[in-house]
């Protein structure tokens, strides 16, 4: 549903993504994980078409990223999102509904589903009286007035408290489970573990783990062995009346064994420890890359490549959906 492949993203002499290259299959929760300035907001704007790639292809629901046939199979939800603060919820919708063109009893209908799915109160209040959590509510339910297959959300759960993060992930799995192609990005793993099928984590411009959150602990991860035993033995430290050591293998466990049967004593408990998936994280995106991401932008071949002066156009949240289908006000 999404085939990004060699993606690359230079600002001036700045490399903000590196070559990116993996695949979204229909119906998937695709989590995009780094930390700031990882080049996670310029993949999810390039897939919706409001900026074009220095290199590279990006396909979404089979046409290029930015072409017209993306309009009606597209929702991006902008990791800032101000909305018009003296339209009410329902008017704001119904006003992008309008821009998509979408018959009027249809969209009224979409919009009452997609509020009462999110659960959001004061429908008829003006927008700028409302708490940020319902502001990003209604700026989910407009990615969702043109019934797109394929939502890219940045950041969803930006600024929420944690029962509201809660419950917009939950949407996001259910928009998964009801067959939305679903690509978002986060901070942290711990976010997206839950709901997501497979997860790239980025770092400085490049993928530094991929795969479901199983395939990068196990690639990633650690396992970690705590061995109690009656007597000392090689590295234990006193554990009460016991004594223990830490191992990172079942072989040295094993020894442990022996050591501790030599000197007639024995285990008697072992407790296994994995790396916490925030401990990966820290690990992996917290590495200084290899190289820099200066380039000399003559010798990434493209003017074209040169956008630093306005890194803004085209992307407001205001914008109206032609903006994001067609193309127009895209980034160079
Ligand atoms: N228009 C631009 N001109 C110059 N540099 C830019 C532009 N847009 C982004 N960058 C730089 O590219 C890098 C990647 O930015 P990006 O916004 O994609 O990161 P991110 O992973 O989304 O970060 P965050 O989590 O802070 O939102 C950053 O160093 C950023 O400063």
């Amino acid at each position: 549903m999404i085939t990004v492949d060699g993606l690359r993203k230079v600002y001036g002499d700045f490399v903000a993504v590196h070559g990116s290259t993996f695949d979204v299959e229909p119906g998937e929760i695709f989590g995009v994980v780094g930390p700031n300035g990882a080049g996670k907001t310029t993949t999810l704007k390039t897939l919706a078409g409001l900026i074009e790639p220095t290199a590279g292809t990006v396909e979404v629901a089979g046409a290029p990223a930015g072409d017209p046939e993306t309009r009606t199979a597209l929702g991006f939800l902008p990791e800032e999102s101000p909305l018009y603060e003296d339209m009410t919820a329902r008017s704001y919708l119904r006003f992008f509904a309008d821009l998509y063109e979408v018959p009027r009893e249809t969209a009224n209908r979409r919009i009452e589903t997609a509020l009462d799915d999110l659960e959001l109160e004061h429908r008829d209040r003006r927008l700028g009286d409302v708490s940020k959590g319902m502001k990003r509510k209604v700026a989910i339910a407009r990615s969702l007035v043109n019934d797109p297959d394929v939502l890219i959300y940045d950041e969803p759960a930006s600024g929420l408290d944690p029962l509201t993060t809660n419950y917009v992930l939950e949407y996001v799995r259910a928009l998964a489970d009801a067959g939305k192609t679903v690509l978002f990005s986060a901070h942290n793993l711990y976010h997206v573990e839950s709901v997501c099928d497979r997860v790239v984590i980025m770092n400085e411009g490049r993928i530094v783990a991929r795969g479901t959150v199983e395939e990068i602990r196990a690639e990633h991860g650690e396992t970690s062995y705590r061995v109690f035993t009656t007597v000392p033995v090689e590295g234990s430290e006193p554990d009460g009346d016991r004594h223990r050591a830490v191992v990172g293998s079942m072989d040295a466990v094993e020894d442990l064994r022996a050591q501790a049967t030599d000197a007639g004593g024995e285990v008697v408990d072992i407790r296994t420890r994995e790396s916490t998936l925030e401990e990966i994280f820290l690990d992996v995106a917290g590495r200084p890359m290899a190289g820099s991401r200066r380039i000399d932008a003559a010798a990434d071949g493209a003017p074209g490549a040169t956008d630093a002066a306005d890194g803004e156009g085209g992307d407001s949240a205001e914008s109206p959906p032609e903006a994001t289908a067609d193309g127009g006000g895209r980034e160079p």
